[in-house]
């Protein structure tokens, strides 16, 4: 299938921009974290938000046209801190978790089912997966996991991808393929996608899409279904490195950089 424009240059994304916003527009800017506003490093305890990224953010929520939300895997309090701006809308664990800037906050309800097969699924990958010889590492984010194999030999990956997707399944629980990682997520009809649409239609109310542009950018599989949810109503960027990616995204474009360009041209070019 014919894949969307990969925008390489500045040009080429001022030229994408300035075709979609006007200055005065109404805009809903909405943005993944890792890999889009962070750049992927080999421990997410040391990711930080790019400095440029975040200087533009605080420009942009105080601007009474944008609304920012962020829309991460990560659980929303570290996320949070990590992004460090008041005004802004966060939403964590996949879209399951939502606070909102006038303190409302919203849950996906998991089940008490859920939260032991959460548990159990974690001290079996612990105490198969987790040792000297293969040092993979599980994430514990309470109502999902990660399953990082990032520092596990390259000739053993591919076989224990395919085994830990195959535990994760026979628990209920869903692998998703991220950066060096599989994300396990809960069995529930719940992803970023939705997080996107129930915060735009609390923010503006149905019938958004008439009059607000929406902009998402992300880099991962996870962001895919915000890409595919939003089709024909916001542009969406993906990032990524490889040309061949295919994507749900109106754009693909190339690095962190390339986000924190499109959020300088909107702290430029917006009212
Ligand atoms: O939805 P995101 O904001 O992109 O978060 C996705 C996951 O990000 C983190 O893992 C990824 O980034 C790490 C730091 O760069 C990297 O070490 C890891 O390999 C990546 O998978 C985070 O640890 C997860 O909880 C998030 O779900």
């Amino acid at each position: 299938t014919t894949q969307p424009e990969y925008l390489i240059t500045r040009d080429d994304i001022h030229a994408v921009l300035s075709k979609i916003i006007k200055p005065d527009d109404s805009i809903a800017l909405l943005s993944d974290f890792d890999g889009t506003l962070g750049r992927i490093c080999p421990n997410p305890v040391l990711t930080a938000i790019e400095p440029a990224a975040k200087d533009a953010l605080e420009q942009l929520v105080k601007r009474s046209n944008i609304f920012t939300g962020i829309i991460s895997g990560r659980p929303m309090a570290d996320l949070r801190k990590r992004v460090g701006i008041d005004n802004c809308t966060y939403s964590g664990n996949h879209g399951m978790e939502i606070v909102f800037t006038n303190k409302t906050e919203f849950h996906y309800p998991i089940t008490t089912e859920m939260y032991a097969n959460c548990t159990k699924l974690k001290s079996i990958l612990m105490a198969k997966y987790v040792t000297n010889a293969a040092p993979a590492w599980v994430e514990d984010k309470n109502i999902s996991l990660v399953f990082h194999y990032r520092f596990v030999p390259e000739h053993l990956q591919e076989a224990m991808i395919a085994d830990v997707s195959e535990l994760v399944r026979k628990y209920g629980y869903n692998p998703v393929p991220a950066h060096a990682a599989i994300e396990i997520k809960p069995p529930v009809v719940w992803s970023k996608g939705h997080a996107a649409l129930l915060i735009l239609n609390e923010i503006y109310g149905s019938g958004w899409e008439k009059n607000i542009r929406v902009i998402y950018m992300g880099d991962d599989t996870s962001d895919e279904d915000v890409m595919e949810m939003l089709k024909g109503k916001a542009t969406t960027f993906r990032i990524t490195d490889n040309p061949g990616l295919e994507t749900h995204a109106t754009y693909r474009m190339q690095s962190v950089d390339t986000a924190v360009f499109v959020l300088d041209w909107l702290v430029n070019n917006t009212n």
